[in-house]
Parts: structure tokens; sequence; C-alpha cells
């Protein structure tokens, strides 16, 4: 558990999109803290609403096509009160965003140190010389092995690992107290991707921030997060630190997203596909539990009408009760307790 203070409360966030003159959730009553020093996973299958999370903390929709309810405080400030200007100087400064796919986020006409440069000459009163002396101890941060070559690169003389590197030293430049990752290390091969990993705990560490790294890798949790946060379509359903995540995990998505990773089936020998997708926002169940129609085994009458988050102790929280009662395919003689257990036996 983290001993550092609470950096970000989200409370009862909701996003939605339009879509042909309605507006449909992609984020649904989520509620989540990040403190200092930790690395708070958000994790979850394509399409679950983790960038959209992102994005609205970052305050990057559109209010034309968005509607966002809730708060989202962040160091005493209610992001969602914040207009454009407000949050122009939150951003880069205060919070830093890592993106996928660091060849978007980078200007190509631009060299790695202008582009690195940019954002301290619009938040800090740095001289330039300064500013050069902070390029190259940021590129030494991110682990860049000859700072002065790569500083006068631009990024297409660069490879993908490096090119993150470059963005990551963009996001910690100004030593900001929150940094979003989102999907960090999934445009790159693994080794790159333990090295980048390895950067961003070192970071967190050194500048003691608070990080939210977002990611639909298991593996890369387990690597690197204190807590854990794993969502399904919109909703987070079950929240504890990676220990609970990892060793008691009690959701049946959270259950079911484990046995599908092939590095670590716990719960059999053949690998588990979770049938099914994510439902689109259209498509959305508007009652009981978003996940029901993927565990079609589990009868109805185990889920709640109305799933609500249960604390189990020490940050474990888990949405519905219907894990009570959960067992995979496979496992037929948990079926017949649980036909005890439905029936009142
Ligand atoms: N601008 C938009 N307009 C309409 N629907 C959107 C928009 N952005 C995202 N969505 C929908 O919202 C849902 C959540 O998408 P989101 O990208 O947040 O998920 P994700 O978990 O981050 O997935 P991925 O890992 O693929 O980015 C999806 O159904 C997506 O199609």
């Amino acid at each position: 558990m983290t001993n550092g203070k609470t950096l970000l409360n989200v409370k009862d966030v909701s996003t939605a999109f339009k879509i042909d003159g309605a507006y449909y959730d992609a984020v649904s009553d989520v509620n989540l803290t990040v403190h200092n020093d930790e690395i708070l996973a958000i994790v979850g299958e394509s399409g679950c609403g983790k960038s959209t999370l992102a994005t609205t903390i970052m305050g990057l929709h559109d209010p034309a096509e968005t509607k966002i309810s809730g708060e989202i405080d962040f160091e005493g400030t209610d992001l969602l009160k914040l207009d454009e200007t407000g949050y122009n100087k939150l951003r880069g400064a205060k919070i830093g965003m890592i993106f996928q796919d660091p060849l978007s986020a980078l200007n190509p006409l631009k060299r790695v140190e202008d582009q690195i440069q940019e954002v301290m000459i619009y938040h800090t009163k740095m001289t330039e010389k300064q500013r050069h002396a902070r390029v190259i101890e940021l590129l030494n941060e991110v682990g860049i092995i000859d700072p002065e070559r790569t500083a006068h690169q631009f990024p297409h003389q660069l490879s993908g690992g490096m090119r993150q590197r470059i963005i990551i030293a963009i996001a910690i430049a100004c030593k900001p107290d929150l940094i979003i990752a989102d999907e960090p290390t999934t445009a790159l091969d693994v080794t790159i991707q333990a090295q980048i990993l390895d950067v961003l705990r070192d970071i967190q560490k050194e500048n003691h921030a608070g990080i939210i790294l977002i990611t639909h890798d298991l593996g890369v949790v387990a690597e690197t997060a204190d807590r854990v946060a794993v969502m399904y379509a919109g909703q987070i359903v079950e929240q504890g630190t990676a220990e609970q995540i990892f060793n008691d995990p009690k959701h049946p998505y959270t259950r079911s997203l484990l046995r599908s990773m092939p590095q670590r089936n716990d719960e059999g020998d053949e690998l588990y596909v979770i049938s099914g997708m994510v439902p689109s926002l259209q498509r959305m169940p508007k009652h009981g539990d978003r996940f029901a129609p993927r565990i079609p085994w589990i009868p109805a009458s185990a889920h709640e009408s109305n799933p609500t988050m249960h604390d189990l102790g020490n940050g474990h929280l888990v949405r519905c009760t219907c894990y009570q009662h959960f067992y995979f395919p496979d496992q037929v003689e948990k079926k017949g307790a649980l036909q005890d257990e439905l029936n009142g036996d």
C-alpha cells in the first residue's frame, strides 16, 4: 500500500460521447485515487474506456461532442471546472502525458532539443543555457547514451524506443506531480518495453510522482504497478493492490483476464479465451452486471440487479457479489455448490 498523499481524486466521473444526436457513456461513474510515489495501472481490454478516462482527466475532449460529469480533484483544483487556459497551465507542467505512438506525438520537423525545450519555454522562466543543461540532464535520465548527439537529431533518425524516451523526457521536463502514460510500451518490442518500464519506475521514485499507467497488458501491470484498477465496459469492476489483484482476484472479469494471460495461467492448463466482445457504447447493457453476457453459464440470480462496489478491506474493492459464485466452465465441481448456494441450501 502506498504512503504518499492523495494527488488525484476522481469522483463519480462519467464521460459520454454524442453519437447520432444521443449521448452514450464510455466511462460510467468512475471513482479512483492516485497518490504520490505510486503507479496505478488501469487495465482492461480494448474499448473498455481507459483512454477516454485519461483524456477526461487531461481535459482533451470537445465539449460540443462530449458530456462529462463528476469531480476530478487534483491538488485541490476541480479539473472539470477549468477552462482551456487553466488546463494549459497544468498540462506539461503539473501533469505530464505519454501516449502510445511516439512518432505522431513528436514533430517530425523539429530537433529533439527544440521539442523538449518548448515545454520549458512555455512553463518556466529558465534561460537558454539552463534549458540546454536540463535537456541533457533529462536525456540522461531517460537512458539516452549520447545526449548531446541525440539532442540535435530529428525524430525519424531515432528508433521507436528512443522516440518513446524523448516523449518521456518531454513529459517529465517540468517535474510534473502526475504522469499519465497511455499504453506507453505497446508499440515497442519486449526488451525495449522492459527498459521503458524501468525508466518510468525510476522517474516515479526520483520525482515522487504519481503515475497512471494505462495498458491492456497484464504482464506490464505485474512488472510495474503498485495498485490496479480493472476496467470493463466503462466501469471499474475491481480495484486493489497489485498483490490483491494478482494473488486474490475476485471479479469474474479480472479472473478471466488473468487466466487468458499466457505468462500466468494458474486456474487450469488450457489458455482461456474470454468469449464475446466488449459491448459498443450503443449496446451497453442498461442494467445488471455488464460482464454477465460473457459468462452465460453463471445464472442471472448470481448477479446483483444494480451492481455496486463492495469493500473487501485494505483497499480491495469489487463490483457485484457475483464473484462469490463464479467458476470457469471446466470447474464443474463448483457448479453444484453454486446451485446449492443460490437455492439457499
Ligand atoms: N470520440 C469518440 N466518439 C464516439 N465513441 C468513442 C470516441 N472515443 C472512444 N469512443 C468509444 O468509447 C469506448 C471506449 O474507448 P476507449 O478508447 O476509451 O477504450 P480503451 O479501453 O482505451 O481502448 P483502447 O485500448 O483500444 O484505446 C469504445 O467503445 C470507443 O469506440
